[in-house]
């Protein structure tokens, strides 16, 4: 087994174990990917600047999110499929994260339901992430399940109207629900380990892995338009939408997606817990500014009245330190719990986000920052270039 040392070993390995389809679906953009570079960019652009002669030889990472004690200011993102990269994935990602500590953020685009992972991860401090559903009933419906299942914390994501244009995924033939053609066939023949380890596994059991919380008769029935009107992300939502689910969901309610400070205000008035400052992983919209750019007059704006979440482009523990350092309280992360994944099933999905926090221990020791408020804080927040 090769030495798994940082997240570009992980991606490697997660890239020789899964089909090209799935493994493009995971790591790229959209269009010509210049969000993904934009992010790099921006994290890659932020200096932080060390105290000195602290006297201090021990780091502490928890922090209070939410108003839960947390073994790090870290959750795993919300991933459509991840029940794709190893089988049962997602209730894998919720035991890794439930061992370190952190909560665990389930799609609506989960292969597995929520019950499901419940029963699996009964301690898993589980969220819920939700596409808004043109028909609002069985949206309610899929809240009352999220619910019932201890999910505590609801993150509408507001920042995907229509489906992005991802180019690689046509060519690849990868769609849900998945359609072999050739290419496909050919691509998923190469990686036998998959194809037996995952794709098997599913189809002896439930049949073709599909998207666990649509209704059955769209699952069996792809082709009845009318049921995939009904669970059609609603590309019409609006500010009544957040006041509706504010009003139906009895948990916190976090709005994922929001990069200018007017939304953030408005997330405020509507009486939201919190926003997640995404581009979602540089997967949507290929000409938006990165997280890292629009964090800071958010956090003027609004901090205090709204828990400020990020992500987008986390690729290190200093990532996470920087976003931090911004003024954000916690970071989630999408693409590493998955390369853990696929690298190494749970245990994979274990070994990164605890190197991660290796990474952010380490930074924090050199930075003189003995706890997480510290970062914020401290002299490390002085510190863009
Ligand atoms: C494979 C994949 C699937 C995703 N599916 C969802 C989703 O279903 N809902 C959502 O809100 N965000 C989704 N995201 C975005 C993540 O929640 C998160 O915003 C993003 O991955 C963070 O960037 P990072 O991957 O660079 O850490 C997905 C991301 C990836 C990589």
């Amino acid at each position: 087994m090769p030495m798994l040392l940082n997240a570009s070993d992980y991606r490697r390995r997660a890239r020789r174990f899964l089909p090209r389809g799935l493994f493009e679906y995971i790591d790229r953009g959209s269009e010509d990917e210049t969000a993904l570079t934009r992010l790099r960019a921006s994290l890659d652009a932020i200096t932080l600047l060390p105290a000195v002669l602290t006297g201090r030889d021990r780091r502490d990472l928890d922090t209070v999110l939410f108003g839960r004690r947390l073994a790090a200011p870290l959750v795993v993102a919300p991933t459509a499929l991840a029940g794709l990269v190893s089988h049962d994935g997602e209730t894998k990602l919720a035991r890794a994260a439930s061992r370190v500590g952190i909560p665990v953020c389930i799609s609506t685009q989960s292969v597995t339901t929520v019950e499901t992972i419940r029963r699996g991860a009964p301690d898993a401090l589980l969220w819920f992430q939700l596409y808004v559903w043109r028909d609002r009933a069985l949206t309610a419906r899929l809240l009352e399940r999220a619910s019932a299942c201890g999910c505590d914390n609801l993150l509408v994501t507001v920042d995907t109207p229509v489906s992005p244009k991802r180019e690689y995924n046509e060519r690849n033939g990868f769609g849900i629900p998945f359609k072999p053609h050739l290419r496909s066939m050919l691509d998923v023949s190469l990686h036998p380990s998959w194809l037996f380890g995952v794709l098997a596994r599913y189809l002896v059991s439930e049949g073709m892995p599909t998207y666990g919380h649509y209704p059955e008769a769209f699952r069996t029935a792809i082709t009845r338009a009318d049921i995939a009107e009904s669970v059609r992300i609603e590309p019409r939502l609006s500010w009544d939408d957040m006041c509706w689910l504010r009003e139906i969901w009895p948990g916190k309610l976090t709005i994922k997606g929001v990069l200018a400070v007017e939304d953030a205000e408005r997330a405020v008035e509507i009486g939201a817990d919190g926003v997640v400052v995404s581009v979602h992983g540089g997967r949507n919209l290929d000409c938006l500014p990165a997280p890292a750019d629009c964090i800071p007059a958010i956090v003027g704006a609004v901090k205090g009245r709204l828990t400020i979440l990020a992500d987008s482009g986390v690729r290190r523990g200093t990532d996470v330190l920087k976003y931090l350092a911004l003024g954000a309280e916690a970071v989630l992360l999408g693409r590493l719990p998955l390369w853990g994944l696929a690298s190494g099933g749970e245990a994979g999905a274990e070994a990164i986000l605890r190197m991660v926090l290796r990474e952010m221990d380490t930074a924090m020791a050199f930075l003189g920052a003995h706890c997480v408020p510290a970062l914020r804080n401290g002299r490390a927040s002085e510190l863009r270039n």
